[in-house]
């Protein structure tokens, strides 16, 4: 593959350019990258997705040809991907390598052009700004599980945990709404975009979201991961609000549950990283929906370690499954009646040199052609939780889409 970059004047409003029906973003306080059309696209299933996916980038990368004066996060050869959940999904997990990338970063605006190799790299032409259309209006109905059959999940998911099958489990429903199947879905995303500019809005192979979950993000031999775990609701008021987040710091549901996410995480990196950092105690993360208990993690990478070697590793975190991991896996298999699809799957884009950002797709929902819209939303439950308020948690959780598909 031939990639060629170039610097161009700043970009107004990089969704404004995204395809209306199939659009291919990640996108955090207006800088990131808009991809267009399809080059290659390559698919993988099974437990070994993430591993396939990496090596197969690899191989393609070191073949490519890369031309990139600008070298920014997203610029050169970019593909963008999403993963299943489960290594026994029936979704496909995808990476998807766009024709055209459309990028900004610090002020600094690009267009990345991709061909095949013997491809005529500028045959395509940068589209147009389209205005962004009406945002597509719907409410979401609970779909596997009503809300009587969740907490009746969560409560059998606590009787493992006292039982000493497990520690922590998280438990997901699913909702689903119809809109129109030719609604323009950048009005979805740009609606999560702005209601939650420090998440990454992203829009893959028809799954969008607004994830706060930094699974990794590696740039020139360092990464970061941003890992959370512990949520309660914003209070009404500002007093209420400071009452809220003062008692998750010190919740010990909360920190319990927080810490299987923290230790989950930083197991699975210690192979891969020269040194890495994550501080004692986790800080409490502000969003318009909840507030969430939050680590950061900085590490320095071993050799050849690409993001989605890191990303392979990861998948899946306590914070998305469970721990002791297999069996939480396990029982999700067993009390969860639908396929998780790319829901808690990671999804984020990879460049040349192994470089990316990651993000567990959370706040999220797929949308098939016809226009069935599934929303996903899940808790981390341990061994002291309450079944009604691990299904609020959820309602919150569910938000993000809901508010904007109304
Ligand atoms: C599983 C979800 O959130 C995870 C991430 C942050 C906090 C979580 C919690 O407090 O339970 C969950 O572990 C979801 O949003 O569907």
């Amino acid at each position: 593959m031939r990639a060629v970059t170039e610097r161009v004047d700043d970009h107004d409003d990089l969704l404004s350019r995204a395809d209306a029906r199939h659009p291919l973003v990640a996108l955090r306080r207006g800088d990131g990258i808009v991809g267009i059309g399809e080059v290659v696209r390559l698919t993988f299933s099974g437990p070994d997705r993430v591993r396939d996916a990496a090596a197969a980038w690899r191989a393609i990368a070191s073949a490519a040809e890369v031309v990139d004066p600008v070298h920014r996060p997203g610029t050169g050869l970019v593909a963008m991907g999403a993963f299943a959940f489960a290594d026994g999904s029936s979704a496909p997990s995808v990476l998807v390598v766009p024709e055209l990338i459309i990028g900004r970063h610090d002020g600094v605006s690009w267009v990345t052009r991709i061909t095949r190799q013997g491809g005529e790299v500028g045959a395509v032409e940068l589209p147009d700004p389209q205005p962004i259309g009406e945002r597509p209006r719907a409410t979401l109905a609970a779909a596997s599980l009503s809300r009587e059959e969740f907490t009746a999940v969560v409560g059998r998911a606590v009787d493992a945990i006292r039982a000493g099958r497990i520690e922590k489990v998280v438990i997901a429903r699913d909702a689903t709404a119809s809109i129109p199947p030719d609604a323009d879905r950048r009005a979805l995303l740009h609606e999560l975009a702005d209601r939650y500019p420090d998440c990454l809005t992203f829009a893959v192979d028809g799954h969008i979201g607004a994830s706060p979950e930094t699974l990794v993000s590696v740039h020139g031999g360092e990464a970061s991961a941003r890992v959370l775990a512990g949520s309660t609701a914003r209070g009404a008021s500002a007093a209420d609000d400071a009452a809220a987040a003062a008692q998750l710091a010190t919740s010990t549901k909360d920190l319990d549950e927080h810490a299987f996410a923290v230790h989950s995480v930083l197991d699975a990196l210690r192979p891969h990283v020269r040194a890495v950092t994550a501080s004692d105690l986790p800080f409490t993360l502000k969003l318009p929906n909840l507030w969430h208990l939050a680590t950061d993690v900085e590490m320095q990478l071993g050799e050849s370690s690409s993001a989605l070697d890191l990303v392979a590793a990861l998948h899946p975190t306590a914070a998305v499954a469970g721990s002791p991991t297999d069996a939480a896996l396990a029982l999700i298999a067993e009390l969860e009646p639908f396929d998780r699809g790319r829901y808690a799957g990671p999804v984020g884009w990879i460049d040349q040199d192994g470089d990316g950002e990651w993000v567990i797709a959370l706040r999220c929902a797929r949308i098939d052609d016809d226009g069935l819209l599934t929303a996903y939303a899940g808790a981390g439950i341990v061994a002291d939780s309450d079944p009604d308020s691990e299904l609020a948690e959820t309602r919150m959780k569910f938000r993000p889409i809901a508010d904007a598909l109304r």
